[in-house]
């Protein structure tokens, strides 16, 4: 079966999936850094090969010469620039795209970087918790050595196997709709033969699809044969009550345990699924902070969200949309959040299966320059914290530079103050996760001297730590991206981060780290830091006392000067009303009245809002006066 059940379920109700439409038209925007850096077409800015000339030295070259090595202009303008901690122009860096993808320079670096990490980073893990692997095989005899070599390519290999298969999609029943839909549906997705339960959830919302079932199959258009199952999730799409998440990212904001009023924040949310699940959890009285630093990020952010989630009115009530650096937050007045997520910007290797751009276009290098801007983000999580308060770090990556290096980092900083903790023992029970290392290796890439076939792009290891490393030239060199001297990190309990891979249970590759502040953090610093707020299109204000007055028939629980200070329009136009979340006005306080302003030696900042709760109030057509449109919302809020 079950299709016919479907079918009925379907019903022959239109399905309207114009957004759907809409949405697969729109240009796809990158998720992780480098992601739109991926078409070729700016290298005819690079001097000496456009028309022509480019052409003239290719013919010459044979095609197997070509695909091995790349157009030599190519290879010297990014000899000229590479490992000498120089930036690259943007043409550069296309070149070396460009180069590096027709060379499948990307995987061989791939194989051998992560072929020659410490033991446990992709070959020899162990469970999250478990025993340390010795990297070391000297103890052991020839044939035992023989035999764990071998052992170690077969798990190397199943993994390099795992990547090149597709990633199955995945939905979860909402957390919100009532428990009678729930069950309903929960039924209907159990009996479909193209899905199926994910085994260590519980409480069997989350489902995996068959690989006919695939991203193109459930938009209206790439369903040929007008399959009842895609119709059926398209269905529950539109109308909210299913979400399409892939299975890892569902963890982090799961492990975070978010109740009933914590306040959240999302430091790096676009495109916005894991914002929508920590909505889902903080029910009433709870806030959800989403910010990102891309204002266009931003803008498609809110129209997932609050255009077409079918979330309803009372949970986007609870919604805030913030355009910063994440590592400049601006920090709130009145304690801190409950919850933080930073779900950093990434290299993104562990979506090589859904993204086949990231292999092509692999090098070490992408990792090394992330990882101080990790730290960054993840530490101003950590002062936004309140004390007690839990922050989930997590990447899609395996590199370790970004994953444990940046968590070592986090901890020593924190100087006692903050906690790498277990994942909870409740969340997920049977999930298979592999514990986080303390010794991982660091490396660059380095292009070969000469035009020797066999002297190509390598991996440069330094294993000899960072002096060596900066003197050697490697570029965007930092102390923290190797391992503690002396074994110094061996306290902080790193092998309770939880790293994901593929072949485990038919996902992407993941990393989560979940740290509890335990005592102030930072506290120095933060005087002097000022929020700095990137240029968003809307920014709120509240209501003046002139519009406030037009506001006819209200019966107000609270003072007119608290509604006031609630009650936000946007600069823009000002017919629209929110409501601030009461959270975010505590936490921020006057704080975020000269929203879009930063000023200099204030201090913190202001929050740089690009959307506030939910719309309450509209001005009447042809009219100075409002009506109100959101009365649920105020009653919730407890201004009516
Ligand atoms: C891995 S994605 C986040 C995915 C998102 N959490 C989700 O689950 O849908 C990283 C995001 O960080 C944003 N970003 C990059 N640098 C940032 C910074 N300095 N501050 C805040 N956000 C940043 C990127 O625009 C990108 O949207």
């Amino acid at each position: 079966m079950n299709d016919d059940f479907m079918m009925a379920m379907v019903g022959a109700a239109q399905i309207q999936d114009r957004d759907l439409a809409k949405k697969k038209k729109k240009k796809k925007r990158g998720r992780n850094v480098g992601e739109d850096l991926n078409k070729g077409d700016e290298v005819k800015e690079l001097p000496g090969l456009q028309g022509q000339q480019r052409q003239q030295q290719e013919n010459k070259k044979s095609k197997k010469e070509k695909e091995k090595k790349g157009p030599n202009s190519l290879r010297n303008a990014i000899k000229n620039s590479n490992n000498k901690g120089e930036s690259l122009t943007a043409a550069q860096r296309k070149a070396n795209e460009l180069w590096f993808r027709k060379a499948n320079y990307g995987e061989i670096l791939f194989r051998g970087y992560y072929r020659g990490q410490s033991k446990g980073i992709i070959v020899c893990a162990e469970a999250a918790g478990g025993a340390e692997v010795s990297s070391s095989i000297g103890g052991l005899s020839k044939k035992d050595k023989k035999r764990r070599r071998k052992r170690e390519e077969g798990e190397f290999n199943d993994f390099m196997d795992c990547l090149k298969t597709p990633l199955p999609i995945t939905f979860r029943i909402r957390s919100t709709i009532s428990s009678s839909l729930k069950a309903t549906l929960t039924a209907t997705l159990s009996h479909s033969i193209h899905l199926r339960p994910v085994p260590f959830d519980p409480s069997g919302l989350i489902f995996q699809c068959s690989n006919d079932i695939n991203k193109a199959s459930i938009s209206k258009r790439g369903d040929k044969h007008g399959s009842p199952v895609a119709a059926f999730l398209r269905k529950g799409l539109e109308e909210g009550t299913l979400a399409r998440q892939e299975l890892v990212s569902m963890f982090p904001v799961l492990a975070l345990k978010v109740e009933n009023g914590d306040s959240c924040l999302d430091l790096c949310a676009s495109p916005g699924s894991k914002t929508m699940q920590l909505l889902e959890f903080a029910s009433s009285g709870g806030l959800v902070v989403a910010n990102d630093i891309h204002p266009g990020r931003v803008s498609a952010l809110r129209d997932a969200i609050v255009g077409r989630s079918g979330l309803l009115p009372s949970t986007l009530s609870r919604l805030v949309i913030g355009c910063h650096d994440g590592s400049k937050f601006p920090k709130p007045k009145g304690g801190g959040f409950d919850k933080v997520l930073t779900d950093v910007p990434c290299s993104g290797d562990g979506t090589i299966r859904k993204d086949g751009s990231i292999l092509p276009r692999w090098n070490p290098s992408i990792s090394n320059g992330l990882h101080a801007i990790q730290v960054e983000i993840g530490w101003r999580g950590l002062e936004l914290l309140k004390v007690g308060g839990v922050m989930a770090y997590s990447t899609c990556t395996f590199n370790p530079i970004e994953d444990e290096a940046v968590v070592q980092e986090l901890v020593r900083r924190g100087g006692g103050a903050v906690e790498i903790i277990d994942w909870p023992s409740d969340v997920l029970p049977g999930l298979k996760k592999r514990a986080g290392r303390v010794k991982w290796r660091v490396a660059d890439h380095v292009e070969g001297s000469s035009d020797n076939d066999d002297d190509e792009v390598k991996i440069r290891w330094h294993d000899d730590g960072f002096e060596t490393a900066r003197r050697s030239g490697m570029a965007g060199v930092v102390r923290s991206l190797w391992p503690l001297d002396g074994g110094g990190n061996e306290k902080f309990g790193l092998e309770k981060c939880c790293r994901f891979l593929p072949q485990d249970q038919n996902t992407g590759g993941f990393f989560v780290a979940l740290l509890r502040k335990n005592g102030k953090v930072g506290e120095k610093e933060a005087e002097t830091v000022v929020g700095e707020a990137a240029g968003g299109e809307k920014t709120f204000v509240p209501i003046d006392n002139r519009s406030l007055q037009r506001i006819s028939g209200m019966d107000w629980k609270v003072s007119l000067d608290e509604v006031r200070k609630r009650l936000w329009v946007t600069s823009q136009d000002k017919g629209e009303v929110m409501l601030c979340p009461r959270r975010l006005w505590e936490m921020y306080a006057g704080e975020i009245t000269k929203v879009g302003e930063v000023e200099e030696g204030k201090g913190e900042g202001v929050l740089n809002a690009q959307h506030v709760g939910v719309k309450v109030l509209e001005r009447k057509e042809g009219s100075l006066e409002y009506k109100i449109v959101g009365e649920e919302a105020c009653k919730l809020e407890g201004l009516l």
